[in-house]
């Protein structure tokens, strides 16, 4: 049995390239299928002004290998000490697409994020008026709340109120992980959209605890149970274009996730195309699959879509992927959806 899908070529909403070593064995991985990719500005030190997103993007491009097209588009990393002209600058000159608002100790590197959001309303009110979004890993780090809640919690205790403050605001709720932010994006009114990954179309937290703690599962917001991932599925192929693809691939070396203390971080870049087309054909939703991976997210960040194609083709044999890829930083295992991946991406 055969059968071809010819999308346009895909970018990615939300990645981690990271540096160095790291930054060079994984950008292939994701250069070999997207055209674009917002990247994430969690770095040591963070990016935080235009001049550190300019100088990440260089360190980008001179990584990317000879005779490979990819384009960052690059963020800032939101602190109380950002500074409204700058990130205006940054954004006038076509650097910048986003900013990133990281409640501190949310997630990986998040220490300087924000703690007190009223310190950053000039900030907000500059994007708001310049039209530049706002992306949020949406999660409280009230130490009571319970870790599968933090998601459900932000959008009722941070999110609603934020919008309510700055209703002009550009949002983008990012890697939503529950029916509840779900249910917000789809449901607020004003400009809103959502980031889904494919690891939380295709997980949920009993595939990371039954039957022993798998740590390549364990990312944030942490997977939840099944009946939130169905309402990701539904979400994810039902054409509302308030709903794409963010990957969040998130390298972090194997000794560094397989330890007492693991990083949180899914690397899904290498094989999430095949990924995508497997759930979007579960779904019987395959012609639903463009819109996600290609067109939604242009039009969201006032970008053209992109003008080269990519074929997906299902065969018999299984794609073959290579259980972990091997970097300068040190080996990172790729996401194992737990299953034979049929859907081989061939041009
Ligand atoms: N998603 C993750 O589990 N980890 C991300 C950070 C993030 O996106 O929250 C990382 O940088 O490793
Ligand atoms: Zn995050
Ligand atoms: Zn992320």
């Amino acid at each position: 049995m055969t059968d071809r899908l010819t999308l346009r070529r895909p970018d990615d909403w939300h990645l981690h390239l990271r540096d160095g070593a790291m930054l060079a064995g994984v950008l292939p991985e994701t250069a070999r299928h997207f055209a674009r990719a917002i990247v994430m500005p969690n770095l040591v030190p963070p990016v935080v002004t235009g001049d550190d997103a300019r100088a990440y993007r260089d360190r980008i491009l001179a990584a990317l290998p000879a005779g490979m097209d990819f384009t960052p588009l690059m963020t800032l990393y939101l602190t109380e000490a950002t500074d409204p002209a700058d990130v205006a600058a940054a954004h006038a000159a076509g650097l910048i697409h986003a900013v990133k608002l990281y409640p501190a100790g949310a997630t990986t590197n998040s220490q300087s994020g924000v703690r007190d959001l009223t310190k950053v309303t000039a900030v907000l009110e500059k994007m708001a008026e310049i039209g530049l979004p706002l992306c949020i890993h949406g999660e409280v780090t009230t130490p009571e709340v319970d870790i599968f809640d933090r998601e459900q919690v932000f959008l009722d205790t941070v999110l609603e109120p934020l919008r309510r403050r700055i209703p002009e605001l550009k949002v983008t709720l990012e890697h939503i992980t529950t029916s509840h932010g779900i249910d917000y994006v789809a449901g607020a009114s004003g400009d809103i959209a959502g980031t889904i990954t494919t690891h939380h179309l295709m997980i949920n937290r009993n595939h990371m605890l039954v039957g022993g703690i798998r740590p390549h599962y364990y990312c944030l917001p942490v997977a939840k149970r099944s009946t939130h991932q169905q309402a990701l599925r539904r979400a994810a192929t039902s054409g509302n274009p308030r709903f794409f693809l963010g990957t969040d691939s998130a390298p972090h070396t194997d000794p560094t996730k397989e330890s007492a203390c693991g990083c949180a971080g899914v690397f899904s870049a290498t094989n999430t195309l095949s990924c995508l087309a497997h759930v979007f054909e579960e779904e019987g939703a395959l012609d639903k699959l463009e819109g996600f991976t290609s067109l939604f997210g242009p039009a969201r960040y006032g970008l053209a879509p992109n003008d080269t194609l990519i074929t997906l083709e299902k065969r018999d044999t299984p794609a073959a992927y290579p259980a972990k890829i091997v970097t300068g930083a040190g080996p990172v295992t790729l996401f194992d959806p737990g299953h034979p991946l049929h859907w081989h991406v061939i041009a």
